[in-house]
């Protein structure tokens, strides 16, 4: 801390009163070695704790540091003798730092993507969260002061995520009620504003439902330096903290929890409407559509965490897309593929994405390459819940010319090895009374896509469906489900090929969706009937084709 520093924070304080302490001791010569020795100890610990965090936190980066400066280097007395602002305003406002890092990790940990911020100043704080937020996350600022926007806005400018900021000047309080009027709500709000308005903003958030279930309300300067709990504490923001927090802490609303770290940062949850002690405060339905199957939001019903999925055809296209897409929504994925260095290259980037996964070479018109995929899966990971049979082939020929060899090929791949799949994958889940199958179809199996001719195709993929309502009726009652999706025409490299290019303009015509599918249409699909969301879903042909099979 400099010496020129007014000592703001608890810690600061005590490295103040101990440097005292010590000089005080240092003036006299009676006191004992232990007692100075004990003095200098402390005052090392407090002391360097700061430069301590300082140093182990992820470093900010070039217009954080830039706004920092400009910031700290500001004559801000002159600029209220000016009248440009209205209160004279101290640069010690800013976060900083270690506390904006803080802020970030929390917008990282709580996956926010609406962020509200009440009292903003030059802005380190709004965009140290701004870095935190997805690229189509948002953050609105309120601030009192139109000059700070006028001095945040060419930094912001500079960052890449500086564009997710809106600032709202004018009194905060009104900003609110705007924001309620229009129906905004928020994952995270981080209030650091005028102090004895600290709970009123607390309650409209509340009261407003600006702050969604689960979100979490930040309160800086919580322990104000330490006057929260100083029983001989007389200042007014000092007070104003104390009450904010004893109100919080018996509010059942939320929990909360008090970091020490500079100042005081609160983190404040608001817990699901249904806890004891709000369901006594007014009528509700007790049951599940209240509370959640198992108390799982829908959201978390659709998780697949623990689940233990393969993907056949993984390689690329709709395949690579599925196994993405369950790895995202937590399973493990066994990526599948008769080309290995592809199969190798889905699962590399699977596990890029922290997504625990095998890659498995295996040519699924094989039984005994069905066998061996599922046997390595389930001695990899001792079981087996989601089963995504997809691998595929087309080949084209008008039906007086389709030769046997390219109907029994369509039929080995397409139906005779999605049944082989699917029956060596079933035996497996009804032994653990638990599945979910799920193959994919086409919609050539409803309507014949023209004008290209793919006979084998096209029969293959409506046994498919077939083989999907069967298998899901006869096995619902032992827990496994088999469904099916049937996309119409997906934008994968394989219409790029020279035969089929021509035909997209065509295609594009029967299509009201007036665009082919791309591969991350189908995502939410298979995650959908892989989840415990779709318990009550079987034999099901999912068909997700822009609306082509109705005209
Ligand atoms: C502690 S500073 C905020 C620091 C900021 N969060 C940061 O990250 O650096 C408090 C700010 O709140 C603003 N403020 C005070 N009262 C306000 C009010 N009633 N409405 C809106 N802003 C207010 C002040 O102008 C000041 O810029």
């Amino acid at each position: 801390m400099s010496s020129d520093k007014v000592p703001d924070t608890p810690v600061e304080i005590i490295v103040d009163l101990l440097s005292k302490a010590k000089n005080v001791a240092a003036a006299r010569g009676d006191v004992p070695k232990e007692l100075t020795s004990y003095l200098q100890k402390a005052l090392d610990i407090a002391s360097g704790l700061d430069d301590y965090l300082e140093k182990m936190t992820t470093q900010e980066s070039e217009p954080l540091a830039e706004l920092y400066k400009k910031t700290v280097t500001h004559d801000w007395d002159q600029v209220h003798k000016e009248g440009k602002t209205m209160f004279r305003l101290p640069k010690e406002c800013i976060t900083g730092h270690v506390e904006g890092q803080t802020l970030k990790m929390l917008i990282h940990m709580s996956q926010a993507k609406r962020v509200l911020e009440i009292g903003m100043f030059t802005g380190y704080g709004a965009l140290s969260m701004a870095e935190g937020l997805p690229e189509d996350g948002c953050l609105v600022a309120c601030e009192l002061e139109p000059y700070l926007r006028e001095f945040a806005q060419p930094i912001f400018d500079k960052s890449p995520h500086g564009k997710k900021i809106t600032v709202k000047t004018g009194s905060a309080m009104d900003t609110l009620k705007e924001l309620a009027a229009a129906g905004e709500q928020f994952d995270m709000v981080f209030i650091d504003a005028d102090k004895d308005n600290y709970i009123n903003y607390y309650n409209f958030i509340l009261d407003n439902n600006l702050l969604r279930i689960q979100g979490v309300i930040c309160v800086d300067n919580s322990l104000f330096k330490a006057k929260v709990y100083l029983e001989d504490t007389t200042d007014r923001n000092g007070l104003a903290l104390r009450e904010f927090n004893h109100f919080v802490s018996n509010d059942p609303r939320v929990e909360q929890v008090i970091v020490p770290l500079r100042d005081g940062i609160s983190i404040i949850r608001r817990v699901p409407a249904a806890t004891e002690s709000s369901r006594t405060q007014c009528e509700i339905t007790d049951d599940e559509v209240f509370h959640g199957v198992k108390g799982r939001s829908i959201l978390d019903r659709m998780r697949l965490d623990g689940k233990v999925a393969y993907v056949t055809g993984a390689g690329q296209g709709i395949g690579r897309a599925f196994a993405h897409a369950l790895g995202e929504a937590g399973a493990k994925v066994a990526v599948v593929d008769m080309e290995q260095n592809k199969a190798e290259a889905v699962a590399k980037e699977l596990f890029l994405k922290g997504i625990n996964t095998i890659s498995i070479k295996a040519d699924i018109s094989k039984s005994e390459d069905v066998q061996r995929m599922i046997d390595t899966i389930v001695s990899k990971w001792g079981a087996l819940h989601i089963a995504c049979n997809n691998a595929g082939i087309n080949m084209n020929s008008a039906s007086e010319d389709t030769s046997l060899e390219e109907w029994d090929q369509t039929f080995n791949v397409n139906l005779r090895g999605t049944f082989m799949c699917c029956q060596a994958a079933g035996r497996v889940m009804l032994k653990q009374g638990y599945g979910k199958i799920i193959n994919t179809a086409s919609m050539a199996s409803l309507i014949v896509p023209h004008p290209q001719k793919q006979l084998s195709y096209n029969t293959s993929k409506a046994g498919v469906v077939k083989l999907t309502q069967t298998l899901g009726t006869e096995w619902i009652d032992r827990g496994v489900r088999v469904n099916c999706i049937s996309p119409g025409i997906v934008d994968t490299p394989l219409i790029h090929s020279e035969s089929l290019r021509p035909l997209v303009q065509r295609w594009l015509s029967d299509i009201p969706a007036g665009r082919l599918a791309q591969v991350t249409d189908l995502q939410a699909a298979v995650v959908y009937l892989a989840s415990d969301a779709s318990d009550y879903m079987t034999g099901h042909n999912l068909v997700i084709e822009g609306g082509q099979s109705l005209w």
